[in-house]
């Protein structure tokens, strides 16, 4: 089997699918994205592209290799982005032209269901009770939103006080019914980071996420030893490599590898394999569309410590298109009791719109996350 042609489809809301077709007319979807820079991550993808046309795609390995190091500049979200979409589309080749689930050449299943979680409260926390208690009522008892607004380096007691006020109103709502996890969304300094995380302990998060940003990732391991609260990180480290230091140095609860960031697959389950041997629970990071989703379900369903699957239906980024909509075969995404079952389709399991996605494509838009200026002026973490 050859690989002949790569297309790509900007799509609202922010994402991109990837076609990979071959000689025997077996295509393949991948998601190559990293959100907000859509046009650079394609233009690597068509990079990659000339050296895999001819390629045979079931050799994902050395694809991957050559793909990785071939290139003297390497890692980062845009190449291993841009990696990650093309080595989910070879998988979803792979599995489809052996007629089965990806997660069954990884090995098959070592779960029945795999829980999900789901957003609520936007950018800026707020509605969340509502929020939790509609999707409660759909079965979801795992939650996430952001733990505060901008928060300055070193902030005033009342920014603390309104940060920890949303999160003791949910407590006090709901008890122990449910769990949620706090993402800083690297908004955060270290310091105040410390202190946050102090004063929210009382009110037993599930996890907290990018306390401080990826490229602070040292502070994972003191701040991890400062609290019992499980910290989670992963969305913005990209290989096995980013995530070593900081698993040798303990400084993780949680995994949240993106595989639509952080290589594909094939890269993901091994860093969910390194993670496991420190101990660490891995949940994949997926606010984005349906074939980055299956890609995660698979790895969820061969990872042991896999725990929570994060999946973008209703997110406060989802604006023109949700979670579904690209996608011929919904029903296989169901959620029951707020678990997902196993794909059940060859390859990734992902039917998409073919024509849907080419009308859609031409009127994609250019998302761009915002830009948050503190009061005094001076540019604010998003
Ligand atoms: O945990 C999450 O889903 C993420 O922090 C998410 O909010 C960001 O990755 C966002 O998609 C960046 O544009
Ligand atoms: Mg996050």
């Amino acid at each position: 089997m050859k690989i002949t042609r790569l297309s790509t489809y900007r799509l609202a809301p922010r994402w991109m699918f990837l076609k990979i077709e071959t000689d025997e007319g077996i295509t393949g979807w991948g998601e190559p994205v990293i959100e907000g820079r859509a046009r650079t991550v394609e233009a690597a993808v068509h990079e990659l592209g000339e050296m895999l046309i001819g390629q045979d795609p079931h050799r994902i390995n050395d694809l991957w290799q050559t793909m990785y190091r071939g290139a003297f500049y390497r890692g980062g979200p845009i190449l291993m982005s841009a990696i990650a979409g093309i080595d989910e589309a070879l998988w979803d080749i792979k599995g489809k032209a052996l007629g089965v689930p990806v997660y069954q050449l990884l090995g098959g299943l070592v779960r029945d269901k795999i829980k999900a979680y789901s957003w609520v409260g936007g950018d800026r926390p707020a509605d969340v009770i509502a929020g939790i208690k509609t999707l409660q009522a759909t079965g979801f008892d795992t939650f996430k939103l952001n733990g505060c607004e901008e928060m300055g380096i070193i902030d005033n007691i009342r920014k603390v006080d309104a940060a920890v006020a949303v999160v003791a109103e949910i407590r006090a709502a709901f008890g122990n019914t449910i769990e949620f996890g706090l993402d800083f969304h690297g908004r955060v300094s270290a310091p105040m980071a410390r202190v946050l995380i102090k004063e929210l302990e009382p009110h037993r998060p599930l996890f907290i996420e990018e306390p401080v940003l990826a490229e602070q990732a040292e502070y994972y391991p003191r701040l991890q030893a400062a609290t019992h609260i499980p910290i989670a990180a992963g969305e913005r480290m990209f290989s096995r490599f980013d995530f070593k230091r900081v698993l040798a140095e303990g400084g993780l609860g949680i995994v949240q590898p993106d595989l639509s960031h952080a290589g594909g697959l094939t890269e993901c389950h091994k860093i969910a394999a390194m993670a496991e041997a420190y101990d660490v629970a891995v949940a994949p990071h997926c606010p984005l569309g349906p074939i980055a989703l299956a890609s995660c379900l698979h790895l969820d369903f061969v990872a042991r410590n896999a725990v929570l699957q994060e999946q973008s239906m209703g997110i406060h980024y989802n604006k023109g298109a949700e979670l579904l909509d690209y996608v011929l075969n919904p029903q296989d995404f169901s959620m029951a009791d707020g678990h997902f079952r196993p794909p059940t389709k060859p390859g990734l399991g992902v039917e998409v719109n073919e024509a849907l996605v080419i009308e859609r494509s031409k009127s994609a838009p250019d998302w761009r996350n915002p830009l948050w200026r503190y009061p005094d002026g001076a540019v604010a973490e998003w």
